[in-house]
């Protein structure tokens, strides 16, 4: 199957709700969990139990894991695998971007098959030049797994770069949306690079409209976003729109049928 299958997949049987695990060490305090690697692996895998097989999409956020080092990083590898394991798409929020010959080494990592850390999709950053990117869209493409690249990010200083006019009239992030149209281009039911744009953005100059592929929507819940604006930006029938809560969402724990309600409530207000 390819990444675009998958997901009109997942939509058709959890809606596009996209719940992101992000075990901020606030977030263990609250859960009454100690900051160490055991509290990470706890709060992780109670996540993993509350949201695989309820949701389309679980996005980890790598840098919690990392947080913990070679430990982290193993809970990081278990929480993909059991994910997998419920038929959850795995999001692997790592915002990688390199030269494309290391960008190689981390398309193997994020998007080979038989990685430990490869999902089902990788968040990518494009701020090396989009061209740079080339080795994990072939990699995603021959495995069938889904990038996302940063276009419009949710954070307040994401527009002192994307929204910088480059040299043909075009804003950075409109550039970075015509070469994932290009590589989407005739792709059925959509194509695997995918965009994020943020939910928080406000208004927005840039042209979606030939975009064929998903667009991951953070900043929804804890930063501000709201259903409204969600509408407001990508119209009312927000096809191809994940929409993604981590905070919002992972404060109603550590009790799995609180977690639970929550992401009913949050996937109904859709
Ligand atoms: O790629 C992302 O997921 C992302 C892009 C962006 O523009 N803004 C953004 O907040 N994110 C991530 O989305 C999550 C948002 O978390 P909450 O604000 O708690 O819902 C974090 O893991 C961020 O790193």
């Amino acid at each position: 199957m390819t990444f675009g299958e998958k997901l009109a997949k997942a939509v058709a049987a959890h809606g596009p709700l996209c719940v992101g695990i992000d075990p901020h060490p606030s977030l263990l305090d609250a859960w009454g969990l100690s900051r160490t690697a055991e509290g990470l692996e706890r709060f992780a895998l109670t996540a993993v139990e509350a949201f695989g097989g309820k949701v389309s999409m679980v996005k980890p956020q790598a840098a919690f894991f990392e947080a913990h080092g070679s430990r982290g990083v193993a809970v990081l590898e278990r929480v993909i695998a059991e994910l997998r394991d419920s038929g959850t798409l795995v999001l692997v929020d790592a915002k990688r971007g390199d030269i494309g010959s290391t960008m190689a080494a981390y398309a193997e990592a994020y998007l080979g098959d038989g990685s430990p850390l490869a999902g089902d999709a990788v968040t990518l950053s494009p701020f090396l030049g989009f061209g740079s990117l080339q080795p994990a869209l072939d990699t995603a493409r021959a495995t069938g797994r889904g990038v996302f690249v940063l276009a419009l990010t949710s954070n307040p200083e994401g527009a002192q770069v994307q929204r910088t006019v480059a040299p043909d009239g075009r804003t950075v992030a409109q550039t970075i949306i015509d070469f994932a149209t290009a590589r989407n281009s005739g792709i059925s039911p959509c194509g695997d690079v995918g965009l994020v744009v943020g939910a928080t953005i406000g208004e927005t100059d840039v042209d979606l409209a030939g975009f064929n592929g998903p667009i991951l929507a953070p900043g929804f819940g804890a930063q501000g976003g709201s259903v409204a604006d969600l509408k407001r930006l990508f119209g009312p029938d927000m096809r191809n729109v994940f929409p993604t809560s981590s905070r919002d969402v992972l404060k109603h724990g550590p009790d799995v049928s609180s977690l639970v309600s929550a992401v009913r409530r949050v996937q109904e207000s859709l």
